[in-house]
């Protein structure tokens, strides 16, 4: 069964924590990375304790995007790092023992394996589809999917312009947590309904 990890969009208002605390309620949510990109670290420290609480206070873990060492002093679960964002074992002296660390691995088999040779508690491969969030680096294809779940027990998550349309491809290709930004918070009915949406195609 696949896990819904749900990313901020890059730039919140002030108006972002009573939408996520509806969008979370809709749907059955495990992790929340803030990936506030467009946010300063001041920013981020600033916004991120009462979005931290609302996802605690649903069950959802808190991953930091890029940051261990602000990760650890905001109390997050964990950090996602992408492979110009420092090492597993920094993150990891960082977070300490518990904590998840995520790891970028583009569409790289060889990327993916070194990862979890490191330590790294999941590895994400993408991007899957066309993806107005960010420019990525890479396309990954559901062969890569197929392959790391034949051979590896280390969840995986699959990213990159996945919406209600196309998520049941990556599902069925064996991926361990769909990451959607635009996918919920820009869908025509709004995030709640792409919320709601999603979590139904899950099992
Ligand atoms: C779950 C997940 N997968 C991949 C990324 C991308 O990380 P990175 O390559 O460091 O790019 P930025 O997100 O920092 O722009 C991610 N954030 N989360
Ligand atoms: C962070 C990231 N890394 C690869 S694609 C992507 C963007 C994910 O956002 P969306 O779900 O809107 O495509
Ligand atoms: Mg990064």
């Amino acid at each position: 069964m696949a896990e819904l990890y749900l990313l901020t969009p890059p730039k919140i208002d002030a108006d972002f924590a009573d939408v996520l605390a509806r969008t979370l309620d809709a749907g059955r949510v495990s992790a929340l990375q803030l990936r506030l990109k467009e946010h300063s670290d001041a920013e981020i420290e600033a916004l991120a304790p009462k979005l931290i609480e609302i996802a605690h206070q649903r069950g959802v873990s808190v991953i930091l995007n890029d940051n261990p060492a602000l990760a650890a002093k905001l109390g997050c679960d964990g950090v996602h790092i992408g492979q110009d964002d420092g090492s597993i074992r920094d993150a990891r002296a960082a977070l300490g023992p518990k904590a998840i660390v995520g790891v970028t691995c583009h569409d790289s088999r060889h990327l993916a394996m070194t990862a979890g040779e490191q330590g790294a508690d999941y590895v994400a491969f993408g991007a899957f589809f066309d993806t107005a969030t960010k420019s990525p680096k890479t396309r990954a294809d559901l062969d890569i999917l197929v392959w790391w779940t034949e051979l590896f027990e280390l969840p995986c998550v699959a990213i990159g312009g996945l919406t209600l349309e196309n998520v049941s491809e990556v599902i069925a290709a064996g991926a361990d947590y769909i990451a959607v930004c635009g996918g919920v918070w820009s869908h025509p009915d709004g995030p709640e309904a792409a919320c709601a949406g999603l979590s139904q195609l899950l099992d």
